[in-house]
């Protein structure tokens, strides 16, 4: 990561912010901008003037298609964008610290102790030549300073945690021995060991069946929960940010174009983006069709001017193609970035007050 520009004074100054619910953001980002330069061609935008808060024990759901930059925007907050990957400008804040200012170092033990993150693909995540046990007793003597056996002690009390059956001998296996599932859930033990305060699913689940979906992320939820933790949980099925979720932001070509309190969205999804997500979410091609403009390449390409969802917007008017929107707040904590955003079937305006005020960027 980049070392602190100009923008690390937004950081200090974000410590003030609050969320919706009063308290300081344990993370906020703020104007954050990733790209990667690629050789003889403009560099790829990933994410752009992101503004995102999220509040110690909250579990906001990050939804949006391939490409759409939810992962850089994690490995961003982490530290970790992988290469030619770069911070253009803005700002994270973590637990009151300017991210972009701390050294390598500092980075490197505020990872794994105070944040963590889990992707799927589990086995590329283990040393397959260490038994499970002690790959999450390491973790913990590496961050926690605690002696050998106080370390195995926490590893077993993990592996119990993430429901392993016959945590004994699962302790002393090695990785291959371990079914996708319960290796996932090994990752969750690594990942949850040190009781971090914030924690980053990216897709962890994505690789299992339905069934063993469904108790991976209830456990997931339910630890987080009892830690005390936030979680920013980054999912392409938006299906599963209604049962999982307190918050719900939608994330289109690199920018938040919806977030809102998970019932608020569901109930009144209002950018086109979102209804079309929800359409496809509901596996009706109809629907699908109605909400959506097919374009020739699926991912999210950039504009020049104006809204990025404009060219497949079914909505989309000439000032689209004209003015970027701004976030606006539509309801309350319900913000949207649309110019002509979606009115409910009832004929209702979901709150939409005439006189709603611009907030954020
Ligand atoms: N190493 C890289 N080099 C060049 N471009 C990259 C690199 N990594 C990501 N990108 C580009 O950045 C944009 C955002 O990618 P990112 O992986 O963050 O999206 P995503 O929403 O996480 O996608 P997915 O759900 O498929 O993981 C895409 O246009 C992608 O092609």
């Amino acid at each position: 990561m980049s070392m602190a520009g100009p923008e690390s004074t937004a950081a200090a100054a974000d410590q003030n912010r609050t969320t919706e619910g009063g308290s300081p953001p344990i993370l906020s980002v703020q104007g954050l901008k990733v790209s990667y330069p690629v050789y003889a061609a403009k560099p790829v935008r990933a994410v752009h003037e992101l503004d995102l808060q999220i509040a110690p024990g909250e579990i906001v759901g990050l939804v949006g298609e391939s490409g759409s930059g939810k992962t850089s925007l994690a490995r961003a907050i982490m530290g970790l964008l992988v290469r030619p990957g770069r911070i253009d400008g803005g700002a994270v804040t973590f637990d009151g610290r300017d991210m972009r200012a701390a050294s390598e170092d500092e980075l490197r033990a505020i990872r794994g102790r105070d944040i963590a993150m889990v992707i799927p693909n589990p086995r590329s995540e283990l040393d397959p030549l260490v038994t499970v046990g002690r790959q999450i007793a390491n973790v913990a003597r590496a961050h926690l300073k605690i002696g050998r056996a106080e370390a195995d002690e926490m590893a077993m009390d993990m592996l119990k945690a993430v429901q392993i059956p016959d945590p004994a001998r699962r302790f002393r296996a090695y990785p291959h021995e371990l079914s996708g599932g319960m290796a996932q859930r090994v990752v969750m033990a690594i990942a949850l060991v040190c009781s971090p305060k914030f924690l980053i699913s990216d897709d962890a689940t994505s690789g299992l069946d339905v069934t063993v979906q469904a108790q991976v992320l209830e456990l997931l939820r339910r630890l987080v929960r009892d830690q005390g933790a936030a979680m920013m949980f980054i999912t392409r099925d938006i299906g599963i940010t209604a049962h999982f979720c307190d918050r719900v932001a939608v994330i289109y070509a690199g920018e938040i174009v919806e977030e809102a309190p998970t019932l608020s969205f569901f109930e009144n999804p209002m950018h086109p983006y979102s209804v079309m997500l929800l359409a496809a979410f509901a596996h009706n091609p109809r629907l699908r069709e109605k909400w959506h403009k097919p374009l020739a390449s699926n991912a999210p390409s950039h504009v020049a001017t104006g809204c990025e969802y404009a060219p497949r917007c079914v909505h989309a008017e000439a000032e689209c193609s004209r003015v970027r929107p701004q976030l606006r707040e539509l309801a309350p904590g319900h913000r949207v970035r649309c110019h002509f955003p979606v009115l409910r079937d009832d004929g209702e305006t979901g709150g939409v007050p005439s006189d709603a005020g611009e907030a954020g960027q």
